[in-house]
């Protein structure tokens, strides 16, 4: 035990009951209940059990109120306690009940308890659950089934019917599509918004202490499956979707809900449900915003969102800062970190069971790989020697700069400048161009690689570079966070790609190179991640990137379309091996739905509508000017020694023949169809044939 500092806020005299020594015998929610004296006496019993065990907190803190309030301050019972719990709720968040119910594995998923709605008051809960409780805490897993069914409605509760109004049979994307298949299959994903669509109900708002649900004014579109609720991140490819899909309303709705988020707790939560309220994402409101204003040109809503999206670019430049040094220089860059105590509540006995074996620090760790987006990934493994290995246990998020929340943030800073010249802030532009120009020079001297032609995350510990393969390496591109001509650097990182073998999986990118089993790793390839590489390597001034890009978007979008012809259904994620399967891995089911999968799907239709094909048709290249290089399309297994080859490897491409797998993909060159006109703007085919001339 130790005495340390502790934030002012975390133990004020009214919410001093979340202190871990008392809370699971004293709730908030009961304060009311109990009698002044016994609360002073549990109070005191506390400072005194502190203060004999541990000397420097002074046995005068009795002496007062304010001095009890102080030395609770003072008195801490290792780092993990520091901080408080993932949110207030003594049902959803921490506490004896979420404990004994969450340990019983009443469920398959721990999240479905925390999305039950309370059928009661949570005062009237926690003191039913006390009673039956003591004085024997002991209950059998009948005895807790037959209480949560007491107490407890089933999870979606929260929800009204609601179909989106401006939602049409017929979006202009359809028309852009030749092959017939795709194109039917398009509209049934544009129908997929209706069934994924949520209105929360006004109950939510005036009783909030029954939902863990937060509730936001607008209707939204969810992930689906278990993701009953909005996640940020998810919501960037969700709303751009919606605008392929011409529902400008519903889009702007739900960037109205993140600007009411943000008003509220001056920084926008992983997504929809209380126990993810002191964690963030990935920060991606300035983006959707950027293609809402790009497709309506709506600067009033701009101009009324301005102050709170520049709110949010500071919760990240104070919050989530960490100093870095290379040579004589000192860069700010940015990190992800969770300071909130304890298991995730939607992940409890998992987390519960891991720390076991490590220390109550891991919870903080995982919480921010949860902020990260990437839950969980080898990416945040730091071994006891500093090396990028171990397993979960090994989880060390907060010790990496992670080159992928800092390509965002370049983002950031270059939209705002952009939109602050727009409303004629022109000093508050040049912030942000300032900003962005430091930005540029720190991922050049923290993160790039002029050997291997990339860039890579920057491991804390031991001031050294992780040199393994994620897909994340590859957002800079994406986000043109260099400096150097867009040409050159794409022909480095596709010298890389190929150095790799990268390009050779049969249905798009793996997210990494190693099959630690975690989700966010090898053989899973994730749809945001395959739609910034191809938008990357798209936009670039290299011939073989946008050749690239094209072959990237077929892979994923006949394999998409093929698991959709298969099961009816869209997945989070993909294995990049094999005639078409869903990812794995991780500590929940692969899901269905899927938000962000059809955001992309729709954005490749749109972009490459005119190429892409359902089947392994061959194309032939009708450029006027002669044909591009046909790309080396073979599928092949890692070979010996190359960096992507790994101690116990899954290569699935086995299990199909080679030579139709290599046939099939040679029948994806770039193809002549009819041009594709994009509504103010120059088409991807446009670039390939402007660059071929
Ligand atoms: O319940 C486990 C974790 O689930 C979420 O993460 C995954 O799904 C999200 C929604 O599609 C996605 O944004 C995230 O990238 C996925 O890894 C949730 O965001 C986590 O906080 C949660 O612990």
């Amino acid at each position: 035990m130790k005495c340390v500092p502790q934030k002012i806020d975390v133990y004020t005299p009214v919410n001093i009951f979340r202190h871990p020594w008392i809370k699971d015998s004293c709730y908030l929610d009961l304060c009311t209940e109990i009698n002044f004296h016994l609360m002073l006496n549990s109070l005191a019993l506390v400072i005194l059990i502190e203060a004999a065990a541990s000397k420097l907190c002074l046995i005068m803190a009795l002496k007062s109120w304010n001095w009890l309030v102080v030395a609770l301050y003072l008195c801490d019972h290792g780092s993990a306690t520091r901080f408080p719990s993932p949110c207030d709720s003594y049902i959803y968040c921490t506490g004896n009940l979420l404990h004994t119910v969450q340990m019983a594995k009443l469920f398959d998923d721990d999240k479905h308890f925390v999305d039950m709605k309370l059928k009661m008051n949570p005062g009237v809960v926690l003191a039913a659950f006390r009673n039956l409780t003591s004085p024997n805490p002991e209950i059998t897993k009948e005895q807790l089934k037959l209480f949560v069914k007491t107490y407890f409605d089933a999870p979606g509760q929260e929800f009204e019917k609601w179909t989106p109004a401006d939602w049409c049979d017929h979006p202009q994307i359809l028309q852009k599509i030749s092959d017939q298949k795709l194109r039917l299959w398009a509209t049934e994903l544009h129908a997929l918004w209706k069934s994924l669509g949520r209105k929360i109900k006004l109950d939510v708002q005036a009783h909030p202490e029954l939902y863990s649900q937060v509730y936001v004014p607008k209707p939204l579109i969810v992930p689906g499956g278990r993701f009953r609720e909005y996640y940020y991140w998810d919501s960037y490819w969700i709303i751009k979707g919606l605008l392929l899909s011409d529902m400008r309303e519903t889009s702007k709705g739900m960037i109205e809900n993140f600007l009411y988020l943000m008003q509220r707790f001056e920084f926008i939560p992983n997504g929809g449900r209380i126990y993810y309220e002191r964690r963030s994402q990935p920060p991606f409101l300035v983006l959707m915003m950027e293609s809402y204003i790009n497709v309506t040109n709506d600067l009033d809503f701009l101009k009324q969102s301005i102050d709170l999206l520049d709110k949010e670019y500071e919760f990240w430049m104070k919050n989530r800062v960490m100093p870095v040094s290379v040579g004589s220089k000192t860069h700010r860059l940015n990190r992800y970190i969770v300071e909130a105590a304890g298991p995730r509540p939607e992940s409890y006995s998992k987390d519960v069971e891991l720390a076991q074996a490590v220390s109550e620090d891991l919870w903080i760790e995982l919480k921010t790989g949860a902020e990260s987006g990437w839950d969980f990934s080898s990416r945040w493994f730091i071994d006891p020697n500093g090396k990028n290995n171990g397993t979960l246990k090994d989880t060390k998020t907060t010790q990496i700069l992670p080159v992928d929340l800092n390509s965002v943030l370049c983002k950031n800073e270059r939209i705002l400048a952009m939109f602050h010249k727009l409303l004629g802030n022109f000093s508050k532009a040049q912030y942000y161009e300032d900003a962005l120009k430091h930005r540029i020079d720190a991922v050049h001297d923290v993160f790039w690689d002029e050997t291997q032609g990339v860039w890579f995350d920057y491991n804390l510990i031991t001031n050294h570079s992780n040199t393994a393969f994620y897909a994340s390496n590859l957002v800079p591109l994406w986000a043109e966070c260099f400096e150097q001509e867009p040409g050159k650097i794409a022909e480095m990182v596709i010298h890389y790609l190929e150095s790799q073998q990268l390009l050779s999986y049969k249905n798009g990118i793996p997210t990494s190179l190693l099959p630690s089993g975690e989700q966010w790793d090898y053989p899973n390839a994730w749809p945001p991640l395959q739609q910034m590489i191809i938008e990357g390597l798209a936009k670039s001034n290299s011939k073989a990137g946008q050749r690239i890009a094209f072959q990237q978007a077929q892979k994923w979008i006949h394999s998409n379309w093929q698991l959709y012809e298969k099961h009816q259904a869209m997945f989070e994620k993909y294995d990049v091996n094999g005639d078409g399967n869903p990812g794995g891995g991780g500590e929940y089911d692969v899901q269905v739905g899927f938000g962000w999968t059809n955001g992309v799907a729709l954005q490749l239709l749109d972009e490459y509508g005119d190429q892409l094909t359902s089947g392994p048709r061959r194309y032939h290249w009708r450029s006027p000017r002669g044909p591009i290089d046909e790309p080396d399309l073979t599928v092949r297994p890692p070979t010996a020694g190359s960096a992507n080859r790994r101690e116990g490897r899954r290569w699935i491409g086995g299990d199909v023949d080679q030579s139709v797998v290599a046939a099939f993909l040679r029948g994806l060159i770039p193809g002549a169809g009819e041009g594709a006109r994009r509504r103010g703007g120059q088409s991807q085919r446009d670039r390939v044939n402007l660059y071929n001339g």
